[in-house]
């Protein structure tokens, strides 16, 4: 798929502007930046999901189509086929009125198959979660089980946003070795919005980092990790704690604790400069 020229504004106010990039068959591109950067709206452009009040323009090539983005009708047959999304907040996507095997059957699944997609998502009791409504249910499990329907249609791109944020470490693990399994298989491409620079190292092969709705930088995710050009990129890299400011990070949870010693982790080994990303942000959280 290939995007071109992508701008959204709300009443005037551009959000977004003149946005490009390119995604391959079976290729996970992250998608970082500030807190009100443009991510999601840009994604949800991708689909004609704005809101009423917002406007776009730009192209959407997608399977050797082109699509005018400035009119949301013409994304409808991309929609929830070829194109399949996981939103931030899974509650509005899950219907309150209805048990989960419903909402599997709504989607064409029969029992059998929504027990072995809710199972593929880790539940461990997927018979019991089908006899469930979604608010006897934790926001982490809603996650999953929207993550389990994305899947349904087989789609040929995933648009997720931040769909671990959620999750426990485990769980969130599983789902990503899922999610890249998937890519491997079936060639499904994914747009990954997150702010977790270490699951960008772990997961996605590209990474486009976002700031004030502009792309300030694109690339492959080790050559942007290791040498950022773009400086919004470097700060935010450069906000990664290494071993010189654990002592301040744990300075920082005995002041707010004011009781019993500093937790075990992370071990004084840990943190490096050499650290993998990954394993720094995990800690970072841990820390946090
Ligand atoms: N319905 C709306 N009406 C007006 N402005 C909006 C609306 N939705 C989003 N915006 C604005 O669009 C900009 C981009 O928002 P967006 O949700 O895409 O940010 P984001 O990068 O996904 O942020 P976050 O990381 O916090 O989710 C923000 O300035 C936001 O205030």
């Amino acid at each position: 798929m290939e995007v071109a020229q992508l701008s959204v504004s709300f009443a005037g106010n551009n959000v977004v502007e003149q946005m490009e990039f390119g995604l391959g068959r079976g290729e996970i591109l992250g998608i970082v930046g500030e807190s009100g950067s443009g991510k999601t709206v840009s994604c949800r452009a991708l689909t004609g999901l704005l809101p009423s009040s917002a406007t776009a323009s730009g192209r959407l090539s997608f399977d050797g189509k082109t699509y005018d983005l400035s009119d949301p009708k013409a994304l409808e047959d991309l929609r929830g086929g070829r194109i399949s999304m996981i939103f931030q907040d899974p509650m509005s996507a899950l219907d309150p009125l209805m048990r989960i095997r419903r909402q599997f059957a709504l989607r064409g699944l029969d029992e059998a198959g929504a027990i072995t997609a809710l199972a593929e998502v880790g539940f461990a009791d997927p018979s019991s979660i089908l006899t469930r409504y979604p608010h006897q249910l934790s926001g982490g499990q809603c996650q999953r089980i929207m993550i389990a329907c994305a899947m349904i249609s087989q789609p040929r791109l995933l648009i997720a946003d931040e769909p671990t944020t959620a999750l426990d470490v485990t769980i969130q693990a599983g789902i990503l070795a899922l999610l890249r399994e998937r890519a491997r298989q079936t060639g499904m491409s994914i747009l990954f919005i997150t702010h977790d620079l270490g699951v960008v190292s772990e997961f996605c092969d590209r990474v486009l980092v976002m700031q004030r709705g502009k792309v300030e930088e694109i690339g492959r995710t080790a050559d942007v990790l290791s040498a950022p050009r773009a400086a919004y990129t470097q700060s935010m890299i450069a906000a990664i704690p290494t071993e010189a400011n654990r002592g301040s990070a744990c300075r920082r949870l005995r002041t707010s604790r004011q009781d019993g010693p500093l937790p075990h982790y992370p071990p004084r080994r840990a943190l490096s400069a050499s650290t993998p990303l990954f394993c720094r942000c995990a800690i970072y959280r841990s820390i946090i």
